[in-house]
């Protein structure tokens, strides 16, 4: 098959002219507003969440031979419409799927502080146990928290040992973490899974956390529960209409970000490299370029810590080193007031700061702080002993 020359890449898209410019020539463009122009020449589309890649953008495209979304989630491509015109796809499954978890760590542990509580005193329902999901019930079990999963795909799959229905979770769970992918039809749809009767099911006290998708909560429903009764506590990244987020439940969350979970370095590059080896391969050609080649050295490799710090203590510090969620919250706050929400909210994810994951932080434990390591290490980072 011949080499693709005209490659269209979201313009928030890391080292693409490092991967896809092994392709072809290769130009970055405003991913919401894909110029007919530049669509009507493209042979290869690359692309983050934020495009709506369906029959009106192919139809405009007929020169399209391969698509890819650096991305998990995939609800915004018509898979059927491409598998229908013969154009190749890949998507970037678990590429940021560390980040998210990072991102949640730093949620929790935040909460948990404002609460006067430590995170083991709390029961944490995971929805959705997939990359991110599992990755979640594995950091949190080492942490010592009690986790209960719901996840009937896969409990229909696998068997149903391990696994509670949603009802069960909203009962027995002090914090709900939503993980699940974007599904509008079918007997597993997610489309306002958490609805107006399962929001107000939620325990006074519950904290609820989405970085799923926005539409896998029923918000008019969230902001009647919270107007009536403001007793949860809300941690959202996620939101219905992005960018233009519904004001009024943005300032009623207690913990609100642009979408950003999973916004590491790592996690966007990791997403990059995963659909150039893809197109490569989709092309015949071969995936020269390494991953470790593209991304640099951690900012923070290294931190040292003696006795006297508590695990928790110790853990929010490390958290904090290397993810603030407060910050990403604060950065949406500013962006909006000065631009406007759906100006503000992408610009602020446009100018994300760098961000590492917790794996690339190293933790030197001197001895007094040896009894540290299984927190540090349950948590996601790097420990060694001096
Ligand atoms: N906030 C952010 O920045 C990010 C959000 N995401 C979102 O998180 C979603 C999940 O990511 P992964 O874990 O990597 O995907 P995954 O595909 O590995 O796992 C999703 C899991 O959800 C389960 N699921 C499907 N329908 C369900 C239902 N009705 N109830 C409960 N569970 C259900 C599936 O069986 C699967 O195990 C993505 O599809 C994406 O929408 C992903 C990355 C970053
Ligand atoms: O990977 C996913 O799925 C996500 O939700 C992305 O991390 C979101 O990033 P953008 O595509 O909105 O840049």
């Amino acid at each position: 098959m011949p080499a693709p020359r005209r490659i269209i890449v979201d313009a928030n898209i890391p080292a693409a002219e490092a991967c896809f410019g092994e392709l072809g020539e290769v130009r970055r463009l405003p991913g919401r507003q894909l110029p007919p122009e530049a669509l009507a020449e493209a042979e290869v589309l690359i692309t983050r969440s934020i495009t709506r890649v369906d029959r009106a953008l192919l139809d405009q495209a007929p020169r399209l031979r391969f698509v890819g979304t650096c991305t998990i989630g995939t609800d915004h491509i018509d898979r059927q419409a491409l598998a229908e015109r013969g154009i190749g796809f890949s998507s970037a499954p678990g590429c940021n799927a560390e980040a998210v978890v990072d991102h949640v760590l730093g949620a929790l542990t935040w909460a948990a502080e404002r609460e006067g509580q430590e995170l083991e005193e709390r029961r944490v329902g995971i929805v959705g146990v997939g990359q991110v999901g599992g990755r979640l019930a594995a950091r949190l079990a080492a942490l010592g928290i009690e986790t209960l999963c719901c996840d009937p795909p896969r409990a229909e799959a696998e068997g149903s040992e391990g696994f509670h229905d949603l009802e069960t979770l909203i009962e027995r769970c002090d914090v709900l973490c939503l993980h699940t992918p974007l599904v509008r039809g079918g007997s597993h749809a997610t489309h306002h899974l958490l609805d107006a009767r399962r929001l107000a099911a939620l325990r006074p006290g519950t904290w609820l956390l989405n970085a799923g998708r926005g539409d896998c909560l029923d918000g008019e429903a969230l902001k009647a529960r919270l107007a009536a009764r403001g007793d949860l506590l809300t941690l959202l990244d996620v939101w219905e209409n992005e960018p233009a987020i519904d004001e009024v439940l943005w300032r009623a969350a207690d913990l609100a970000t642009p979408h950003v979970a999973g916004y590491s370095l790592d996690g966007k590059l990791r997403g990059t490299h995963q659909v150039y080896g893809a197109a490569m391969h989709h092309f015949g050609l071969p995936a020269r370029r390494k991953l470790a080649s593209l991304l640099p050295s951690p900012a923070l490799p290294r931190l040292t810590l003696d006795a006297g710090l508590s695990p928790w203590d110790a853990l929010r510090l490390c958290i904090r080193a290397c993810h603030d969620p407060r910050r990403d919250a604060l950065g949406l706050a500013r962006f909006a007031r000065e631009r406007g929400m759906a100006r503000g909210f992408d610009g602020y994810r446009a100018a994300y700061p760098l961000r590492r994951e917790f794996a690339t932080l190293t933790v030197e434990l001197r001895e007094g702080a040896a009894d540290l390591a299984p927190w540090l290490e349950g948590a996601g980072f790097r420990v060694e002993h001096r």
